[in-house]
């Protein structure tokens, strides 16, 4: 099966457009105030009424009250959400939208168990754990601590680039690949040549 790709942190039409006409099969925005790519529904509204179908839009929270995601997925076209806090199971599942839930492993981490609790899941997204951050820190994570088999579909993240798509890919077998700090020129700022070669490299296997 073909691996998927989210390019995420995206803050800008032009960036979203370029993540479609290379290939991406999703693209991501964050909701969330800490994050050097935050954006704010009016731009999350711009940048989602560009996208075309088939090309899903994925809304990022850390932590965010039920308010304000149900404010975004009013206003905003938004197809899945992301859930990248300490979110419970019935949190994830309490909104009109599927979801999937973000994992920081570290090597106590016990990724069976999450697959179980998160059952309503479309997936588990694998990001590295960082210490008082909640994510985007371009830090790689130990893929052996990736079980074989899991119950969900696996979306790997943290610390993607060209560089180590291929391998990670070779490694881990996952649904999905989701990068957002290897494909920028700055923060929240994308690099069209570095979504361009992070493509042909997962494309490469
Ligand atoms: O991108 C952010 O700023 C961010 C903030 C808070 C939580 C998650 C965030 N991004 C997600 O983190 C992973 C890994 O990012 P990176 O590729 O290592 O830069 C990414 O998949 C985003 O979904």
């Amino acid at each position: 099966m073909r691996v998927r790709v989210k390019i995420c942190g995206i803050t800008r039409v032009e960036d979203a457009l370029c993540a479609v006409e290379q290939g991406a099969d999703a693209i991501g925005l964050v909701f969330y105030d800490q994050s050097p790519r935050n954006v704010s529904i009016n731009q999350a509204i711009e940048i989602a009424n560009r996208i075309p179908a088939f090309v899903s839009v994925v809304g990022l929270f850390v932590n965010a009250e039920p308010s304000f995601i149900n404010e975004v997925i009013t206003n905003a076209k938004i197809d899945l959400l992301q859930f990248h806090g300490d979110e419970t199971p019935e949190e994830c599942a309490s909104y009109s939208l599927p979801f999937i839930k973000a994992i920081r492993v570290k090597s106590d981490t016990n990724l069976v168990q999450y697959a179980k609790e998160y059952s309503a899941a479309k997936g588990l997204l694998l990001d590295a754990y960082a210490e008082g951050v909640a994510g985007g820190t371009g830090h790689v994570f130990d893929w052996n601590l990736i079980p074989k088999q899991l119950a969900k579909p696996i979306i790997l993240a943290g610390g993607l680039k060209a560089d180590n798509v291929a391998q990670a890919i070779q490694q881990v077998m996952p649904y999905a690949v989701d990068v957002s700090g290897g494909v920028e020129a700055s923060k929240g700022i994308k690099d069209a040549a570095k979504i361009a070669a992070f493509m042909r490299q997962v494309y490469s296997n």
